[in-house]
C-alpha cells in the first residue's frame, strides 16, 4: 500500500530495527522524520537516504527522547512543521543497559509513553487532528523473562501493557489512532553485541555464554523481516491493541490473550 503523503516519525531510526522500518516507509512514498541522539550515525543515514530516495523525503533530527522538552520542541513539532503533518510514530529507540538501569527505564518505557502521548496531540481527533497510527517497540524479552536482563523485561512488559490500555482508551474516546506493540525475538543490529559488555550488562555480563547459547537456541532475524511487520501493523487498518511477535520459528504472528472472566 502506498504512504503517497503520509508523514512518519522514527525514534532509533538511525540504525538497526529502526532504519529498516525507516527504508520500508520511504520506498512506500512516505516522508520520514529520523529521531535518534546519535549525531554521526543520523548524518550518515540522512547522506544515504537523500542519495537512494532524492533529498526532501527525509529529515534527521538529533534528539534524545529522554528529554522531554526536545522531543515534544525539536522531534514532534519540528517534523510537524516541516511536513506540514504527522501520521505514524514508531517509537522504537531502545537501550540495554542493566548497570544503569534507570536510564534504561528511561528510554525504554518512559520516552515511549512520552511518545504516545506526543503522538496522539498530533493525531487524535481528540485534538482536532486527523487520526494516525502509533507502533511502540516492545521485545519477545516480555515473555521470557531471561535472567540476564532483568530492568530490560521489565521495561518491555511496560510497554506491552501501556500499549494494550491506550488501545482501547483510543477506541473509547474515539482517537482515531490505531496503537499497536511490536515484539521481535533476537535481531541482527549493534544492540545485539550489547551483551558482551560490561558497561551494559553490569553484573549479568558473566551470564554472556549462556545469552549466547540462547540466541543459538532461538536463532536472529534480520531487521528487514521486523520492518514488514511494522508495514503490516501501519497499513492492516483492522490492527488496534495488537501483540505482534516476531521469531525465527514462526515469523510474524500475534500473541493471543485468553478474555478476561468475572
Ligand atoms: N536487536 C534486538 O535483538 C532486539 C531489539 N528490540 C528493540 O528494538 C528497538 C531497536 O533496537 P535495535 O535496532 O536493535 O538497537 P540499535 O542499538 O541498533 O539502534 C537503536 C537506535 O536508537 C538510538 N537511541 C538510543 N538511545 C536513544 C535516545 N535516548 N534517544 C534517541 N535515540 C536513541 C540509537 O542511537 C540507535 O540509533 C529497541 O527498542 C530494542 O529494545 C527488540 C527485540 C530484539
Ligand atoms: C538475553 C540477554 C539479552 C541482552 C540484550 C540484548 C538484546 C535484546 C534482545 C531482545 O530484545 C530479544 C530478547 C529476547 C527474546 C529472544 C528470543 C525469543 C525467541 C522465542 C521463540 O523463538 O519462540
Amino acid at each position: 500500500m502506498a504512504l503517497m503523503g503520509r508523514v512518519a516519525l522514527v525514534t532509533g531510526g538511525a540504525q538497526g530495527i529502526g532504519r529498516a522500518a525507516v527504508e520500508a516507509l520511504m520506498r512506500s512514498a512516505a516522508k520520514v522524520s529520523v529521531v535518534d541522539v546519535n549525531q554521526d550515525c543520523g548524518d550518515a543515514c540522512k547522506s544515504e537516504l537523500d542519495a537512494e530516495f532524492g533529498g526532501g523525503s527525509c529529515a534527521f533530527i538529533q534528539c534524545d527522547v529522554t528529554d522531554g522538552d526536545a522531543l515534544r520542541a525539536d522531534a514532534f513539532q519540528k517534523t510537524a512543521d516541516m511536513f506540514g503533518r504527522l501520521d505514524i510514530v514508531i517509537n522504537n529507540a531502545g537501550i540495554n543497559n542493566e548497570k544503569n538501569w534507570e536510564k534504561t527505564i528511561g528510554v525504554n518505557l518512559t520516552s515511549v509513553i512520552k511518545g504516545t502521548y506526543l503522538g496522539l496531540e498530533h493525531m487524535s481527533r481528540e485534538y482536532g487532528k486527523q487520526g494516525g497510527t502509533i507502533i511502540n517497540v516492545s521485545s519477545m524479552a516480555a515473555f521470557m523473562h531471561s535472567p540476564h536482563q532483568p530492568v530490560y523485561t521489565a521495561t518491555k512488559h511496560g510497554v506491552i501493557g501501556f500499549t494494550r490500555a491506550m488501545a482501547d482508551a483510543s477506541v473509547l474516546g474515539n482517537y482515531g489512532v490505531r496503537i499497536n506493540v511490536l515484539c521481535p525475538a533476537f535481531v541482527d543490529t549493534p544492540l545485539l553485541h550489547s551483551v558482551e559488555e560490561e558497561d551494559n550488562m553490569g553484573k549479568f555480563v558473566k551470564f554472556k555464554e549462556d545469552f549466547k547459547r540462547t540466541m543459538d537456541k532461538f536463532g536472529v532475524l534480520q531487521p528487514s523481516l521486523i520492518a514488514d511487520g511494522m508495514m503490516r501493523l501501519i497499513t492492516d487498518a483492522a490492527l488496534n491493541g495488537a501483540v505482534m511477535k516476531i521469531t525465527c520459528s514462526k515469523g510474524i504472528h500475534f500473541h493471543t490473550y485468553e478474555p478476561m472472566s468475572a
